[in-house]
């Protein structure tokens, strides 16, 4: 059996500044490979076996900010596991039929987690799917679910936190990337299936792998893999599973952490303004998911800019154009709100750090939320557009207190229609 264990010596070496490069031949959109190193990713190798002969890793699956994830054969129960390979201490609690299951703990070596391995994430299947186009306010292709579809992640997907905030936790980290597809019948399905395939591993076994910078990295794995989630032919809009997954950012109610990691679009105003936080964050995020999985279009669209101010900047005056002015108590911590509006709160500039010297103020025109809804051109009658809408605008309310509970949510009018046809 190989050693998995990271080797001993701490510093990895590590290309310069923050810039990070990829090694010499390798295109591949996969992880860095300056990432492997102690504290980092482990090198983890096609055919490696993990816990004393138990798991014999045959593919790649994924990668997050803190882990590989890895397709493999449990040789002693005659099954396929996911292990994830994490790069820092993580816990999960589980539930078994919509929340990830934690199958157990492989303690040897690198830092492990067993799962039961599953399809793609949301975000990945939605790559699948016919694009949609053709509608004038929505320029390009975009993808999107079914309606229906959709529907059924979101409420699959609630019904998850509902379970998890019903025990004390916050997921923390609640988004299509960490929302999984069930796969059916895959321990009959024979291993050389479910290999991973020879062109989504760059192989770099000799010469041995060098940095651009023409120096040999002693951490770094013989080679890349792509990650190749498994997708079952299916017609997944007739029959389909979804399971939360990842638990890596959640935290017990009663004991948030210092910081959430929510992604930067789906963050409530109040962590943008204040730095304050709960697990109302997560209702929000859902109510941003609930207009993104639907439409096909984020509800807060914020690019990456330089700076944290720029970027929370383009997400507040995007939430005051789609949802209405702030709260005063809230609309006072935004230090540079002054770039945008009047000192009697109305629009006059929409350029991103204030109008420059001799320039003239921008206006941008920007839909309401509702408005944005019915651009998306949805297939939908008016009945079920307006009670989505209303939806959203009930969830996505300023002052957490008022905001709904997620199990008020699954009892909404919207989603108690589908369970009455
Ligand atoms: N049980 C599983 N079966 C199949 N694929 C999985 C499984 N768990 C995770 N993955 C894949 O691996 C990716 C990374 O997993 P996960 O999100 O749990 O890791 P992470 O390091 O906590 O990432 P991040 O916090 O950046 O999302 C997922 O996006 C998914 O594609």
């Amino acid at each position: 059996m190989r050693n998995t264990s990271p080797p001993p010596t701490p510093s990895a070496p590590r290309a310069s500044g923050s810039f990070k490069r990829r090694f010499k031949g390798i295109t591949s959109p996969c992880e860095w490979v300056e990432e492997y190193h102690p504290g980092g990713y482990h090198p983890v190798v096609l055919g490696d076996v993990f816990h004393n002969g138990q798991y014999k890793v045959i593919r790649k699956l994924g990668e997050g900010s803190f882990s590989t994830v890895w397709l493999a054969r449990d040789l002693r129960n005659n099954k396929y596991v996911a292990i994830k390979v994490a790069v820092s201490e993580v816990s999960e609690p589980s539930n078994e039929t919509i929340i990830l299951r934690l199958l157990g703990q492989a303690l040897e070596g690198p830092k492990c987690l067993v799962f039961e391995p599953m399809g793609p994430t949301v975000n990945t299947m939605v790559e699948e799917l016919p694009p949609f186009r053709g509608h004038p306010y929505l320029p390009g292709v975009i993808k999107r679910y079914p309606y229906w579809m959709a529907k059924g992640i979101l409420k699959q997907s609630l019904q998850a936190l509902v379970f998890l905030h019903e025990n004390g936790i916050a997921h923390g980290d609640f988004q299509p990337g960490n929302m999984l597809f069930t796969l059916r019948n895959i321990d009959s399905t024979p291993e050389n299936e479910l290999r991973q395939k020879e062109d989504m591993q760059a192989r770099l076994i000799s010469p041995p792998v060098e940095r651009l910078d023409g120096k040999h990295d002693r951490w770094a794995p013989p080679y890349l893999c792509i990650a190749q989630p498994l997708v079952y032919p299916t017609d997944y809009a007739q029959d389909f599973a979804i399971k939360l997954s990842d638990m890596g950012g959640a935290y017990f109610v009663k004991e948030p952490p210092a910081k959430p990691i929510t992604p930067a679009g789906l963050r409530t105003p109040e962590y943008i303004l204040t730095g304050a936080f709960d697990y109302t964050m997560d209702i929000w995020s859902f109510g941003c998911l609930l207009f993104e999985l639907l439409t096909g279009r984020p509800l807060f669209c914020t690019p990456w800019y330089p700076t944290q101010t720029e970027q929370d900047d383009e997400h507040l005056r995007l939430m005051t154009a789609r949802l209405g002015p702030l709260p005063g108590n809230l609309y006072q911590h935004w230090k540079t709100s002054s770039f945008y509006f009047t000192p009697e709160r109305k629009l006059y500039n929409c350029q991103l750090g204030g109008v420059p010297e001799g320039e003239e103020p921008l206006m941008l025109e920007e839909p309401t939320m509702e408005e944005a809804f019915d651009q998306a051109g949805l297939d939908i009658d008016e009945e079920e557009a307006r009670k989505v809408k209303a939806l959203i605008r009930r969830i996505l309310h300023y002052t957490p207190s008022k905001r709904p509970s997620a199990a008020e949510v699954l009892r909404d009018p919207w989603f108690l229609k589908d369970e009455a046809r």
